[in-house]
């Protein structure tokens, strides 16, 4: 016979989202069970931004120290993966999630470690136990990353950003599969470490999620560090042998120690069983509405929603759904000043639209840019950079601003487009001189002549 329990709330998946709402709902009294397959925490703590941040962190200050020569002197730098290894060793408890764990426990939730089914429409299953919830569920399964069906890889020892980032020593060669987001981050990372990378992407540019401004932003500060990108690539065949990887593409063949595989992510819903609460297992997302509930008794939070997948959408969304179930007013979710930062040097901060994504709103669409090499802080730091504003009418509805911080600069522009702020008010306000945020002015001054 299955051990039934009885809870108020079940919580499939504890990623950054999970793991908020249900600590949340637990401190606000009610019985909480967060069910867990892998680490509480999820993919950001373990094997995701934090980490990735850590490495890149340690090659931007390398970079920064090659940087003296010709600033300030004469820097001798010698790259070492071994205090970065270490410092993630520390950072993820050498990938142990006892302190995760226990901080929910301690604030009163109640763990269960296994793989969730959902088998009712408030109902799952782990294992031998059957988990009921009263007010209902909240699922936050996550992504896995998607391994493309290419003839031999299966069969190699690849990466994912799983395995790379517990490596313990960057390695002499890397090629790099995908050019989004975790592709440039890991591919300018181990470069910095005297990796020589390639990185293969399958469209036409990198971070196409991005303004095309900052695809070749970054594709030149590569080429100009060392890291060929190769785009429009679709590799044929992938083997491994004598400890060397050989990727065929379009008639050539690449050749490197390790093969980091970054080509998106995926949920598998048919295997978290939605189907049993009345959803589409074949979807890619689970379409959620603004209080984030996918069905009667069902709240979906994080990756899987298709919203974005980053962390501080997952940690929103926590937030509005865990208002919903104790019964609370708020505003429903709002995607319109959705800010990303690609922590590439240069950095590419961007909120709301990109102009093509205002374009095919059907939106009166005028842009303002400028080069961050205009302004008298770029100018001295010689950065590279700029920022680009997508206007519509009176309203910013997007902004990209790369270059030293450029996730900090962004900020500025996200708190316009989220507030409302008229183009008109935004063009008579004082900006600090010397500033990189400065240029957002000369870039409302190029919006004004459009
Ligand atoms: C290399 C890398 C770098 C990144 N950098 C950034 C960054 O800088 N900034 C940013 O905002 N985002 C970043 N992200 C994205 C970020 O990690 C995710 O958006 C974030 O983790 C939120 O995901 P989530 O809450 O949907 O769940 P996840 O973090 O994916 O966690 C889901 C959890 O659910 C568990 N699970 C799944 N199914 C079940 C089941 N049926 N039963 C029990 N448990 C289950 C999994 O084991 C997992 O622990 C990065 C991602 C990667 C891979
Ligand atoms: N700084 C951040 O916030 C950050 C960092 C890393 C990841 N993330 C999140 O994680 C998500 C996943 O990252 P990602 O980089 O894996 O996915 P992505 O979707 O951003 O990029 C995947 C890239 O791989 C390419 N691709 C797909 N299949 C391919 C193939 N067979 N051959 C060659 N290229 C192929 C795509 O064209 C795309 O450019 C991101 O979209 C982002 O939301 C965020």
């Amino acid at each position: 016979m299955a051990e039934v329990t009885e809870v108020d709330v079940v919580v499939v998946g504890m990623g950054p989202g999970g793991e908020d709402a249900a600590g949340r709902l637990a401190e606000a009294g009610l019985d909480v069970i967060g069910v867990e397959a892998g680490l509480v925490g999820g993919e950001c703590p373990y094997y995701g931004c934090i980490p990735s941040k850590m490495m890149i962190r340690a090659g931007d200050a390398l970079a920064e120290g090659r940087r003296v020569n010709g600033l300030a002197g004469k820097a001798e730098i010698r790259a070492s993966w071994d205090p970065v290894a270490a410092r993630l060793r520390k950072a993820t408890a050498d990938w142990d999630d006892k302190a995760a764990a226990d901080r929910f426990t301690g604030k009163g939730g109640r763990l269960v470690r296994g793989f969730g089914r959902v088998s009712g429409p408030r109902e799952v299953t782990v294992g031998e136990r059957v988990l009921r919830a009263r007010r209902g569920l909240v699922l936050n399964p996550g992504t896995e990353p998607v391994v493309p069906p290419i003839e031999g890889l299966e069969d190699t020892p690849f990466w994912t950003n799983r395995e790379a980032v517990k490596t313990t020593r960057a390695p002499e060669s890397l090629l790099v599969l995908g050019g989004g987001a975790i592709g440039v981050e890991l591919a300018q990372a181990f470069a910095r470490f005297g990796s020589r990378v390639t990185v293969l992407e399958g469209g036409e540019r990198l971070v196409s999620r991005e303004e095309p401004e900052a695809a070749e932003l970054i594709t030149k500060v590569f080429e100009q560090e060392g890291i060929a990108v190769r785009t429009g690539q679709k590799v044929e065949r992938v083997r491994y042998a004598d400890g060397r990887f050989t990727v065929e593409a379009g008639g050539n063949a690449f050749e490197a120690e390790r093969f980091l595989v970054a080509t998106g992510r995926k949920t598998d819903l048919a295997r978290l069983g939605v189907g049993k609460a009345g959803l589409d297992e074949s979807a890619r997302a689970i379409p959620v509405d603004g209080r984030m509930r996918a069905a009667d008794g069902v709240w979906a939070i994080g990756d899987v929603t298709g919203k974005g997948a980053f962390t501080h959408v997952s940690m929103y969304q926590a937030g509005i759904a865990v208002r919903d179930i104790l019964g609370e007013d708020g505003p429903p979710a709002d995607y319109r000043a959705l800010p990303r930062v690609t922590f590439t040097d240069p950095e590419v901060g961007a909120v709301g639209l990109t102009e093509a994504q205002a374009r095919d709103k059907g939106l009166d669409v005028r842009t303002g840019y400028t080069p961050l090499s205009s302004s008298s802080r770029g100018w001295i730091h010689e950065a590279e950079g700029f920022i680009k504003l997508v206007a519509a009418g009176d309203e910013l509805v997007g902004a990209t601003t790369a270059g030293p911080a450029g996730g900090e600069v962004m900020s500025a522009l996200a708190v316009a487009v989220h507030g409302r702020v008229p183009v008109s008010s935004l063009t008579h306000m004082i900006y600090a001189y010397p500033t990189f945020h400065r240029a957002i002015e000369t870039a409302l001054a190029d919006l004004g002549k459009g």
